[in-house]
């Protein structure tokens, strides 16, 4: 009795004891569970830290990259003035892309305005004013001015022209359009939203000159009907309806009258002196070459850049410079034998102004109260051939100089007389001509070197086979 109440007694305890361990062997599995979980978790967000760190470390510096090239970004336009609301103006300037419109596309950009440039591309260029695009106050709209235009402006710089004698000659029909219909569109444009507008006449107007020098009141010696009378009649009428509109519409005119100017941006092919001569010179041979190089395999002389009358008539307006052959490779000679070529005598004289008096010229008739046509020219005169010779020098290039025949009604002489400009306007060019000339050698140069290192070479196509059975097998 007592040992089975004894044996019950010690199961009991046992029981307990069993019961106990178990609830502490229970415990201590949860704890090391728990334990376990928790180190797992340290561990895992240490491992997620270390990647994100290291992640960081990667990507700082893609984002120390981006940060450069978005500051690479906006740095890369030319530094524009910031002007109120009150003083920027709206300026849509047609033919904005062209030699003289990209240079004053720049100055008023970078006075802080807002600039729409309006060109056709005939002899505009997007390369003249790419650097612009994208910035909040340019826009490019490639747009014909024979086409009315519809947009909301302040000032009007009325540019749209080709200007050199080769390319206005090239299609007399277009030039007459683009000079007539286009100025009456803007004129229209000019009236409907109350803006001023400024057109780019010429020297031209004046003809072959029988006054010398020429002021703003010499009504001029044009030959209506000769080749030259497409751009000088274009623009004398263009004149006259600028008056026509300021008197009968009250629209606000200004009328520059632009002699001979260069810089820059010339196109290769423009086939004005300026840009011939640098060009020739550049690429001549040396004085003891020989005086048979620019004769074609059949003797006859052949100009180097295109001349008046030289453009084929059959082509029409859509052709743009670039695809101009130049008659001088395509007879088979090499680029690098251009001798210097005068048409006439050389005897016949100009003016020569550096495009960037020409541009401040245009802003201070633009801004004055000036409505009556005033010459913009450097009146430092010079014969043609003394001018070929000095682009020699200056090149110090060993071009022959050679003479062609006299180009139909070239002006003998011209020379702008300025004295309305200086009084009423205080203008007057300031860049010495050799200054200027040696700019403009230096963009031909770069120009020519451009031109090498991008020649287009067209890969031979491999011929098609047709799949399948041959047709006479
Ligand atoms: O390669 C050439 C090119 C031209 N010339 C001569 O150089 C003189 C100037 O000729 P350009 O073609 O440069 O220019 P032009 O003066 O005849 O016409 C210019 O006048 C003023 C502007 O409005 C225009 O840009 C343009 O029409 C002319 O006597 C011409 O016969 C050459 O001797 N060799």
């Amino acid at each position: 009795m007592v040992s089975k109440a004894l044996l019950r007694l010690v199961s009991a305890v046992n029981r307990r004891r069993m019961k106990l361990l178990l609830g502490i062997a229970l415990l201590a599995y949860v704890a090391s569970v728990w334990g376990n979980f928790v180190n797992m978790r340290s561990i895992q967000e240490n491992g997620e830290l270390k990647i994100e760190s290291k992640i960081e470390e990667m990507v700082e510096p893609l984002r120390e990259k981006i940060r450069d090239l978005e500051k690479s970004f906006t740095q890369k336009y030319p530094p524009v003035k910031f002007l109120s609301e009150k003083d920027r103006k709206r300026i849509l300037i047609t033919g904005g892309a062209g030699f003289v419109g990209s240079h004053l596309t720049d100055k008023l950009m970078m006075d802080g305005h807002e600039v729409t440039v309006v060109d056709n591309f005939f002899t505009g260029r997007k390369r003249n004013v790419e650097h612009w695009i994208g910035h909040e106050n340019f826009e490019l709209i490639n747009h014909d001015v024979v086409e009315p235009l519809y947009i909301e402006v302040d000032q009007i710089y009325h540019l749209a022209s080709p200007a050199s004698p080769p390319n206005y000659m090239y299609n007399p029909i277009k030039t007459l359009k683009t000079n007539t219909i286009g100025t009456l569109n803007m004129l229209g444009l000019a009236k409907r939203v109350g803006a001023r507008l400024l057109l780019a006449s010429t020297s031209e107007v004046y003809g072959d000159p029988e006054v010398h020098p020429q002021s703003e009141d010499y009504w001029g010696h044009v030959n209506p009907i000769g080749p030259r009378a497409c751009y000088d009649e274009g623009k004398r009428v263009a004149e006259t309806m600028c008056y026509a509109y300021m008197k009968q519409e009250g629209v606000e005119v200004r009328v520059a009258r632009i002699f001979n100017t260069f810089g820059p941006r010339m196109h290769m092919n423009d086939g004005r002196v300026v840009s011939n001569f640098i060009l020739q010179a550049l690429q001549g041979e040396p004085l003891t070459g020989g005086t048979q190089a620019n004769k074609t395999p059949e003797g006859t002389l052949v100009p180097v850049m295109p001349r008046l009358g030289d453009l084929p008539k059959h082509l029409c307006c859509r052709l743009r410079l670039s695809e101009w052959r130049d008659p001088w490779r395509s007879a088979g000679h090499s680029a690098d034998a251009h001798p210097m070529l005068v048409y006439g005598s050389g005897s016949q004289t100009r003016a020569f102004q550096y495009v960037s008096d020409l541009v401040n010229g245009l802003v201070a008739l633009m801004n004055s109260n000036v409505s009556s046509p005033v010459n913009l020219g450097n009146p430092e005169e010079h014969t043609i051939l003394e001018f070929a010779q000095l682009i020699k020098n200056l090149v110090g290039s060993g071009s022959e100089i050679q003479f062609l025949s006299e180009a139909q009604d070239d002006p003998q002489k011209r020379k702008p007389d300025i004295k309305k400009a200086k009084l009423m306007l205080g203008w007057e060019p300031v860049v010495p001509l050799e200054e200027g000339l040696n700019k403009a050698i230096h963009y031909f140069r770069k120009e020519l070197e451009y031109q090498a290192n991008n020649q287009y070479i067209p890969k031979p196509k491999p011929a098609r086979i047709k799949k399948g059975r041959t047709r006479h097998s």
